[in-house]
């Protein structure tokens, strides 16, 4: 019996000292853990209320105080802040791929069942592939051309981000989809649901940061609204790719639903794919593509237009080069040196992503000496690093196109001061699609009309024309409203 007492206590001991040790061990490593500056928080919201409308400018405050890594709690859930083109290299580059997952948030998981990467998406928009749709874009352009001409000759006022937005929507259906889905079409509803889908996705589900709080979300119908619009956006999707189906090998030309069907059949390189995948393709390039590029040839616009002498350098760049034909062709825009140098200003500005799209850590990391844990989300404040005056200098926040013309700096995200597409193996996959739509685009905009814009009665021109929505993508706050006058007959 005392034998029996005395393993008893013995195994206790033992058991007793296994167990102290391991949360020994356990408070000893979570406080030997450095993480990256904070700044305080508040015990159910964490920083939420240091967030304003604009986040891009209030991280970017932070982070003159918390320095350029920053670790902030949106509720309970860690976000790191990353301010400096050095930091960024650490995150895009040495650490690439435990930093290339995208968060999983609600409505990633409603609207696009999840979300999956995918290399055709890559392949869609290639080099070799953006180039056979030249047609497609100037048929787009010339269209807008038309509405700008009748305007121009009756003096009247156009809402040129309404054009733009227009543009290059009708330009990713038809490359897409084979067809236009606009307004003129009388198919309004797939902008609207479109529109609705991108909100949506900016929109901040509080369930998803502070989970129990997710009633919220259920009381101002969030959660029924995403139900509503996936449902709808994927039947319209499902029609569309039926369509293609039906149609077949009768149809001329071809478009990515005809490719992505193609691959489907043939399985070309082993790619296995189903409904849901080519669905989740298209959708994604329209959520991609549809702002974006329509937004970076908006603000140009803006920014040229308040800057009357860089206007003028890339009228005569433009008019010298196309001879004065009314329309540009891409191949001319090639040789366009000052107006590269404008559109790589415009996005230093006001990058269209001015914190690119977020990504979750996949696995503990040290970054500048600082631990980091798995499933962190983490943000590039590319709008902080394009106006860093180290790089940039002091002069940082001027608009001066010239700066570019003795750099080397390209699109690829390799030098990380200049990131509006991102870099790494996330990098945006349309780079060629968007550069060559925003050029032509911009450059048959200066071409062909002088433009100018109306002064504020208040003589509130800055905040007017310079201010921003809110949200992950950033246009212009206010449509951009201007009179074209012909350029070409006063020459
Ligand atoms: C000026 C125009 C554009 C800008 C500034 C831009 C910028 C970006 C950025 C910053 C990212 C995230 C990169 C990262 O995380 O490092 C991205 C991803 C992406 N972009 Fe773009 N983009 C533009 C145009 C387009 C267009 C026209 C399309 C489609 C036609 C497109 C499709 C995509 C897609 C599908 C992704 C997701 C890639 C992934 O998650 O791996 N983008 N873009």
């Amino acid at each position: 019996m005392e034998l029996m007492i005395l393993i008893s206590l013995s195994l206790t001991t033992l058991l007793a000292f296994i167990f102290l040790k391991s949360l020994f061990k356990r408070t000893t490593t979570i406080s030997e853990l450095n993480p990256p500056p904070s700044p305080w928080r508040l015990p159910v919201i964490g920083n939420l209320h240091q967030l304003s409308l604009h986040p891009h400018r209030a991280f970017h405050r932070l982070s003159l105080r918390y320095g350029p890594l920053m670790l902030l709690y949106f509720g309970r859930v860690p976000v790191l802040v990353v301010s400096s083109a050095d930091v960024a290299h650490d995150v895009m580059k040495t650490h690439d791929l435990k930093f290339a997952n995208r968060p999983k948030t609600k409505a990633v998981d409603i609207i696009m069942n999840g979300g999956r990467d995918s290399l055709l998406t890559v392949h869609l928009l290639g080099k070799q592939m953006v180039k056979s749709f030249e047609n497609v874009r100037k048929e787009e352009i010339n269209a807008m051309m038309e509405k700008l001409e009748k305007a121009s000759s009756s003096s009247l006022s156009v809402n040129l981000s309404d054009l733009l937005l227009n543009m290059s929507n009708n330009v990713i259906c038809k490359i897409a989809m084979g067809r236009k889905y606009s307004r003129e079409e009388n198919t309004s509803d797939f902008e609207n649901q479109l529109r609705k889908i991108m909100e949506l996705l900016g929109a901040f589900p509080v369930g998803d940061y502070i989970p129990s709080l997710a009633w919220i979300d259920k009381v101002r119908g969030l959660d029924r609204k995403m139900e509503e619009v996936s449902k709808t956006f994927v039947e319209f999707l499902e029609r569309m790719v039926q369509e293609h189906v039906d149609e077949g090998e009768k149809k001329e030309t071809s478009d990515f639903v005809d490719m992505l069907l193609r691959i489907q059949r043939e399985k070309t390189n082993g790619f296995e794919l189903d409904r849901g995948d080519i669905r989740l393709i298209i959708l994604d390039i329209f959520l991609g593509g549809t702002t974006t590029a329509f937004t970076a040839v908006d603000w140009a616009m803006t920014l040229l237009i308040r800057h009357p002498e860089s206007m003028k350098k890339l009228q005569d760049e433009v008019q010298n080069y196309s001879r004065q034909n009314l329309y540009v062709s891409e191949e001319e825009v090639e040789n366009m040196k000052y107006l590269k140098a404008v559109i790589k200003e415009a996005l230093r500005l006001h990058p269209p992503g001015p914190m690119l799209v977020p990504r979750q850590l996949s696995q503990d990391v040290k970054v500048k000496g600082y631990d980091i844990s798995a499933g962190t989300i983490v943000f590039i404040n590319a709008w902080a690093i394009h106006r860093d005056i180290e790089k940039w200098g002091s002069d940082a926040e001027a608009f001066k196109p010239e700066r570019h013309l003795g750099m080397h700096l390209d699109f690829q995200g390799q030098d990380f001061n200049f990131i509006p597409f991102g870099s790494g193996r996330r990098l945006c996959p349309a780079i060629n699609f968007a550069v060559t739509l925003i050029e032509v685009a911009l450059a048959n905009l200066v071409n062909r009309f002088n433009w100018r814009v109306e002064s504020r009665p208040l003589g509130d021109d800055d905040q007017y024309y310079l201010a921003e929505t809110t949200g992950i993508e950033v246009c212009r706050k206010f449509p951009l409203i201007a009179y074209p006058s012909s350029a070409l007959s006063t020459m």
